[in-house]
């Protein structure tokens, strides 16, 4: 994490109170929030192009109940944006209504999908079957304030209760106690990477199509320099949806084909990890640097 993050502007998607305007005050105490109503307009108009009216976007990547969040893996290639941080979240949702409505009243919640599915369990049980999906949960505070909904109950923070004048009916919703989410930071430009202190490094590749034991061969160029992965993840690979297995048969064989999104214990100012992506460019297609950025270290 940078320190300080004074005078900088920092977007986020969603309306105040949102868990990632959270994130990205952990990250930059002193930054501006900049709400965005869609993540693309946080990218496009905001940050990657045209007047550069912020210097930094959050971006909500993965959560330990509810695993990648995966549309976000794809805006990381879609935009030329570098990732400069990463800060992990620990996110309590609580279950907020309008004044005076019971939980008993409520036919239906509404939330970011994420947060629905974190606090899928606990929902059921209170009796509550309907899920309405929307972008954020402060947004879906928001709405079901201005609406006066007396059916519709809020999965969002205590921030968003009060700052939407919900009342909280449950504390601590998720279906695990323990429930954390990791939020990128992006920027225009890369941050010079560092060895003294620790980095990771973010990158996505694709492999060839044919060849038997790519993925293995890819992760051997960390594994055989002592580079340790901190988190992979598969995405289909848009542009080329499918490899073509073997020709051993007559009918050559179709499979999926992905992008591999690979975190590494190592900075880019590392030589092990400039050798480590030489070898891996060697024969990945398709090899991307998504940033080389400080560990955090912070106390989730
Ligand atoms: O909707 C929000 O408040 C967000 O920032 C996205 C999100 C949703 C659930 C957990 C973490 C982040």
């Amino acid at each position: 994490m940078e320190s300080g993050g004074e005078g900088l502007k920092v977007a986020y998607q969603g309306f105040p109170g949102a868990y990632s305007e959270s994130a990205a005050k952990k990250a930059y105490p002193h930054c501006q929030t900049v709400p965005c109503e869609h993540f693309d307009t946080a990218f496009q108009s905001k940050i990657a192009v045209e007047n550069c009216t912020v210097d930094r976007a959050v971006l909500p990547l993965e959560n330990t109940l509810g695993g990648s969040i995966h549309r976000n893996y794809d805006l990381l290639l879609r935009h030329k944006l570098h990732i400069v941080g990463d800060v992990r979240l620990a996110v309590r949702h609580c279950l907020l209504a309008n004044r005076g409505v019971k939980i008993g009243n409520l036919r239906s919640v509404m939330s970011h999908p994420q947060a629905l599915a974190q606090c899928e369990h606990t929902l059921t049980e209170l009796g509550i079957e309907q899920r309405q999906a929307v972008d954020d949960t402060a947004g879906a505070a928001k709405l079901v304030t201005e609406q006066m909904l007396q059916d519709t109950g809020v999965v969002a923070s205590s921030l968003a209760a009060e700052l939407y004048g919900l009342d909280i009916l449950a504390e601590n919703i998720q279906d695990e106690k323990e429930n954390v989410t990791r939020f990128m930071m992006l920027a225009r430009k890369p941050i010079v990477p560092q060895v003294d202190k620790p980095f990771k490094t973010s990158i996505v590749f694709s492999l060839e199509d044919w060849k038997p034991a790519q993925l293995l061969k890819a992760l051997a160029v960390f594994a055989l320099r002592d580079i340790d992965l901190t988190k992979i993840e598969s995405r289909p690979h848009k542009k080329r949806p499918f490899r073509v297995a073997d020709d051993t048969f007559s009918t050559p064989v179709k499979y999926f084909n992905y992008l591999f999104y690979v975190d590494l214990e190592a900075s880019m100012a590392d030589p092990k990890a400039l050798k480590a992506l030489g070898n891996l460019e060697e024969f990945a297609p398709f090899v991307r640097v998504l940033g080389s950025y400080p560990t955090d270290v912070s106390e989730v």
